[in-house]
């Protein structure tokens, strides 16, 4: 379970929930910016890794991205945010909760040959051959798989450790193949590499232990998270229109729940308020205007609570 710093020249964090954020790389800004919405606040000293939270009994804990499921899973951490890779890497997903999937840091760990060997047009053709990646466990995992062993120990196929560039492996000589996370892409086609097969698709994610020592602290964190999430996804979408069309309104902008629906001035006439998904806001708006909607307009929401 989760213990207080115990030195004098850090703050006393013995009765404060320890929430671990990644301290730098990918997944940084996005989390500063979670934190912020769901109205965290703190004051970080520099250099300082630890921050005491100023409005509720928390304290952010800055560690690599990497280190944090495995903190979690130990209970030396409360509740945090990583990728799902790095809790499948670290082998600790039956020792975590998966609250929420926070919808950034999406990307792919994939298999990577070089496009001047035209022989490796899969991740089949790299059993036996040298593999370079800071994702060990997940790589040996797979290439067992391919190899048809059980145990990923005993795979033929040479798997090696490096920290990070891993895309200069292939070019300076030290391997066949990579495995490493793919976004757009670019750093990929960058080192002349192409994907020969995807091991996972990742994205960041709210994790607690499994026996939480705060859990209506971790439960308000998770709905905060989740009112937030809700706010970035939807619109909601305002317009007024002839009561005998309400229904096939409804139909097109159903909303989360149901709209609301209030009487209009003007005879016959409502006015309705929907929450519509943004990806598909355009396309509704159309189809309300097709039929007889006017003053459709959409407002960014700014929070949310089920
Ligand atoms: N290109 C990417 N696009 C989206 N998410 C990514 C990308 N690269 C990494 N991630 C996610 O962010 C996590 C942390 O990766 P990142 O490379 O930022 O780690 P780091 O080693 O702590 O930082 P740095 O690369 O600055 O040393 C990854 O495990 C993955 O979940
Ligand atoms: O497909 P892309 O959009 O190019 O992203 C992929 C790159 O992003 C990550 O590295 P990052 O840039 O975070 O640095 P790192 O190599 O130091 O981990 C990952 O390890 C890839 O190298």
């Amino acid at each position: 379970m989760a213990n207080s710093f115990i030195n004098a020249s850090l703050p006393d964090t013995s009765d404060r929930m320890l929430f671990a954020v990644p301290k730098k790389g990918r997944l940084y800004d996005q989390c500063l910016g979670l934190l912020s919405s769901i109205g965290i606040e703190f004051n970080r000293k520099p250099r300082h890794d630890i921050a005491l939270v100023t409005n509720m009994p928390i304290a952010l804990v800055f560690l690599p991205a990497a280190d944090i499921a495995t903190y979690v899973a130990k209970g030396n951490i409360d509740i945090g945010i990583t990728g799902l890779d790095i809790i499948r890497e670290s082998q600790t997903e039956n020792d975590v909760a998966e609250l929420l999937r926070l919808g950034f840091g999406k990307c792919k760990l994939q298999v990577q040959a070089p496009l001047s060997h035209q022989g490796v047009a899969s991740a089949e053709d790299l059993v036996g051959k040298r593999i370079v990646t800071s994702f060990i466990n997940l790589t040996k995992q797979r290439f067992a798989e391919l190899e048809g062993v059980s145990d990923p120990e005993k795979i033929k196929t040479q798997v090696r450790f490096v920290s990070g560039s891993v895309e200069a492996a292939c070019g300076l000589g030290l391997a066949d193949g990579i495995v490493d996370l793919v976004e757009s892409g670019d750093t990929m086609r960058a080192a002349g590499l192409h994907a020969v097969g995807t091991i996972l698709e990742t994205e960041s994610v709210l994790i607690t232990n499994q026996h939480p020592r705060f859990p209506k602290l971790a439960a308000i964190i998770q709905k905060r998270v989740e009112g937030i999430l809700t706010a970035r996804q939807y619109v909601l979408c305002q317009y007024n229109i002839d009561r005998k069309s309400l229904e096939m309104a409804c139909r097109i902008a159903p909303g989360r729940q149901a709209p609301t629906v209030t009487p209009l001035e003007q005879n016959g006439w409502v006015a309705v308020s929907v929450m519509v998904e943004k990806k598909v806001v355009g396309d509704k708006m159309d189809a309300l205007s097709d039929i007889g909607a006017t003053d459709i307009l959409v407002l960014d929401i700014a929070n949310a609570r089920a």
